[in-house]
């Protein structure tokens, strides 16, 4: 799903800490080099980019007077604002000797969660590509605090690249791709090299980081693709110390994983994935058994008839989480009424309240169809 409007691919590539920084919490300016040097082959060929980089507490931590990466939010905070300005720096320097301009954008969850930030984000996003140039994306982890953070950039690139309306998320990391189990702690572990579905077992088999400057490790990378693949955005998962790699990654030829979108998959338009992974809800409704079962199914709108019970306050336009009445989250809408109206409506007589449309199905994001937890 493309939403450009030339004819350039967009790609958004994400790379992991270890995959930029030295053991000994550095950069490494050779591990910068090497893909900086493959983004400006793919810039050459028409592509646009969107560089999500980690890295800023792992490459700030020992100025910081450090001897291990830190575990408190403070000094994390404090690593990253010494580290992304190192980063930023190596990487104009670079990608300026291949004839590129970098640019810098940090985005903290609250800027997406507010619908008109997000649109900024974007109209941001899409000048810098038309204008040739390179952006770079990382969490603000200076400012946001734990409740409030993205947590790991494989969700954050995944966010960006639906955003963007990208054609393919590249997933670079210090492991080849997907396994059906870790391979640090099972030697018998299989690569997969083509996943279309993200399966009960394949969760079962994504673990934790192997390293000990990563985040969130293969379950973060699992949660981030299936964002993607329900934003209709196929991704590859390898190594990005790998020559070539994300030359290889776009032609299709590269050693890892290709997660496939199919026909199959749920694809939302960006209305809804801002609903369904950005948007915080305000309050919600109780629905009816049978109005939960057509809802699973397409284009079923919420009417009055449907409701059991109102939850919270909200206006008109809100975001709201649908559940059933023994509290199972069904998924979230933008409702059509406001709590106080809704509850009105709900008094008038069967016949006259059935004509109100509560909330669109257009405006309504399923957890059942999607297999996805979605909201905030
Ligand atoms: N099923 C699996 N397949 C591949 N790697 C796995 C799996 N389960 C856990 N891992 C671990 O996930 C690590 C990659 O995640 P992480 O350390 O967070 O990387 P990054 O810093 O690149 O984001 C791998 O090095 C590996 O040890
Ligand atoms: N925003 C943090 C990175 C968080 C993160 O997801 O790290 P990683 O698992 O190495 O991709 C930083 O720049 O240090």
């Amino acid at each position: 799903m493309s939403t450009q409007l030339n004819n350039k691919k967009r790609v958004v590539i994400k790379v992991g800490s270890s995959s930029l920084t030295s053991r000994h919490g550095e950069i490494s300016r050779r591990k910068l080099e090497k893909l900086a040097d493959e983004v400006a082959k793919l810039k050459d060929e028409g592509y646009e980019i969107v560089f999500v980089s980690s890295g800023a507490v792992a490459a700030g931590y020992r100025k910081l007077g450090l001897i291990d990466r830190p575990t408190s939010l403070p000094e994390k905070q404090a690593a990253a604002s010494i580290g992304q300005g190192l980063l930023i720096e190596a990487y104009s320097e670079i990608f300026l000797s291949h004839g590129y301009i970098a640019s810098q954008i940090l985005i903290t969850r609250s800027d997406f969660s507010d619908e008109n930030r997000y649109n900024n984000v974007r109209n941001t996003l899409n000048v810098l590509l038309e204008r040739g140039i390179i952006p770079i994306v990382n969490e603000n982890d200076t400012v946001t605090v734990d409740r409030l953070k993205f947590g790991d950039n494989d969700n954050l690139s995944a966010k960006v690249a639906g955003l963007v309306g990208a054609e393919q998320l590249i997933i670079l990391s210090d492991i080849d791709g997907l396994y059906d189990s870790d391979p640090r702690k099972n030697e018998a572990a299989k690569l997969l090299e083509k996943v279309y579905e993200i399966t009960p077992e394949i969760e079962a088999g994504a673990g934790e980081t192997g390293s000990h400057v990563g985040t969130g490790g293969m379950k973060s990378k699992i949660d981030a693709v299936k964002i993607a693949m329900a934003s209709g955005i196929s991704t590859f998962l390898g190594k990005a110390s790998i020559p070539n790699i994300l030359i290889d990654a776009v032609s299709g030829k590269a050693k890892g994983t290709y997660f496939e979108v199919t026909d199959e998959t749920v694809n939302l338009n960006q209305k809804r994935q801002w609903i369904a992974f950005h948007s915080g809800p305000k309050g919600e409704l109780v629905i009816y058994q049978p109005a939960k079962l057509s809802i699973a199914d397409h284009n079923h709108s919420i009417y009055s008839s449907d409701i059991m019970k109102v939850k919270g306050q909200f206006n008109k336009g809100a975001v709201i989480r649908i559940i059933d009445e023994n509290g199972e989250r069904i998924g979230l809408g933008v409702v059509n009424y406001s709590s106080d109206e809704i509850i009105k409506i709900s008094k008038q007589t069967e016949k006259e309240h059935e004509k109100y449309e509560i909330v669109h199905f257009d405006d309504l994001v399923c957890e059942l169809e999607l297999s996805l937890p979605v909201g905030l």
